[in-house]
């Protein structure tokens, strides 16, 4: 039976090959941001007492609308201010709303750490991410092989960017443990279900090794369960759609913030 995951990477292995007819790897390598120092999200979130990773994303299969009406650089600017560790962008353009070209509109206001958010299947993707300002890549578990883990995250290393691998159960983790990736994340979402249990955090704390900066991603709503989960080792906390429903995602990741120093 096909998920909606299975349809989303199967999307993405036709969308990677025409746009690679379109803008070949030698005119992403020659783009202005290809040379740019990147900056570490591993170290920010190491160094932080909050850990908070702002997402920005439009809409989501799981939830449909989620905000349309905001700009890109507007949302950076106030995540940066607000004080979070980095940024993640959703550049899916089908399920998610969102583009390359938010990444660059992110990139082009903002100094913090900066996340492409994308299902990525192929190297490629990774030249475009450091091509449009990213600092930190995503792999997921779910859908890579040992193998394409292992290829992924060294070339991306090579290209200074982090690598955050994604897991949701210990057999993905077990699989996936290797020196070049940087920050463990467990999302709390089944990819294929949509369903959301912090408790996936807490299960898998133990068997992260220490190496390895441990992120807990989505569903999270509330100061009081980053608290909780700091009790288990996690370090960054992945938040997007608590406020990206909201008019104004900078205020309210401010107001979140504060509410996590006291
Ligand atoms: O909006 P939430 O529930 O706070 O979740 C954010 C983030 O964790 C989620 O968007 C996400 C986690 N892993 C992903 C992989 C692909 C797309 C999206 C995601």
């Amino acid at each position: 039976m096909s998920n909606i995951l299975d349809k989303i990477i199967a999307d993405k292995r036709k969308e990677t090959e025409l746009k690679k007819n379109i803008v070949p790897v030698s005119q992403l390598e020659s783009s202005a941001l290809f040379g740019r120092n990147t900056v570490s999200l591993a170290y920010n979130l190491k160094n932080s007492d909050t850990g908070i990773i702002a997402e920005h994303k439009r809409r989501s299969p799981s939830r449909s609308v989620i905000n349309q009406s905001l700009s890109v650089a507007d949302v950076a600017s106030g995540y940066e201010k607000a004080g979070a560790c980095g940024m993640s962008v959703l550049t899916d353009g089908k399920y998610f709303g969102g583009s390359l070209e938010d990444l660059l509109q992110a990139r082009a206001v903002a100094k913090f750490p900066l996340l492409r958010k994308e299902f990525i299947i192929d190297e490629y993707q990774l030249l475009e991410a450091k091509a449009h300002g990213a600092d930190v890549i995503l792999l997921i578990a779910a859908v890579l092989s040992r193998d394409e883990i292992k290829n992924l995250s060294q070339l991306a290393k090579s290209l200074s960017l982090d690598v955050l691998l994604e897991v949701h159960n210990e057999e993905e983790l077990h699989k996936s443990l290797m020196p070049t990736l940087d920050m463990l994340g467990v999302n709390n979402r089944n990819l294929k279900t949509f369903e959301v249990s912090i408790d996936t955090s807490k299960q898998l704390s133990g068997i992260i090794p220490d190496d390895f900066v441990k992120v807990s991603e989505s569903g999270i709503s509330d100061p009081e369960t980053i608290k909780d989960l700091q009790h288990y080792g996690y370090k960054g906390f992945l938040v997007g759609e608590n406020f990206m429903k909201t008019e104004n995602p900078g205020q309210s990741a401010e107001i979140f913030i504060g509410k996590l120093k006291n």
